[in-house]
């Protein structure tokens, strides 16, 4: 897959996000303070990758700032993005099973090296089930 990553911040797991990814075989682009000189700044970085998913020009994204929620309210603005802050693996299957989640959002503060292999691991095996089709009772909310 291609998959966005932005960060606003070097700090924390947000290197090992990429090289977890590119260790996987996905294509990775990167936004924010993971570009040398770019702007360490969640809200525009993880807008940014949050447009990638929405436009298309990536199939998912991860959104990483020091607490995590800043980067998910960010990405959830874009319309057609689906983010979901995830703590553990639970969490991470559950946000693609039930949520049909797009968007991959992490606390670079939380998150441990062992902690991210497993909820990436759960996020990239994870596929939408019968359940998930509840998002369409939220769709109507990207026009607003
Ligand atoms: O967690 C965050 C937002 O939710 C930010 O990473 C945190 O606020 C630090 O940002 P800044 O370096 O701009 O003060």
């Amino acid at each position: 897959m291609r998959i966005s990553v932005a960060a606003d911040s070097k700090d924390g797991v947000a290197e090992r996000v990429v090289a977890e990814l590119r260790g996987r075989g996905h294509e990775v682009v990167t936004h924010g303070a993971l570009n040398d000189g770019e702007r360490d700044d969640w809200a525009w970085a993880c807008e940014l990758a949050a447009r990638d998913v929405s436009e298309g020009r990536a199939d998912q994204a991860v959104v990483c700032c020091w607490t995590g929620t800043g980067a998910s309210i960010a990405a959830n603005k874009v319309p057609g993005v689906r983010a979901a802050l995830c703590v553990d693996a639970y969490t991470a299957d559950g946000a693609r099973k039930w949520n049909d989640a797009n968007v991959l959002a992490l606390s670079l503060r939380l998150t441990s090296d062992v902690v991210l292999a497993e909820i990436l691991d759960a996020w990239l095996a994870g596929r939408p089930s019968s359940d998930a089709g509840d998002v369409a009772n939220i769709s109507h909310l990207d026009d607003i």
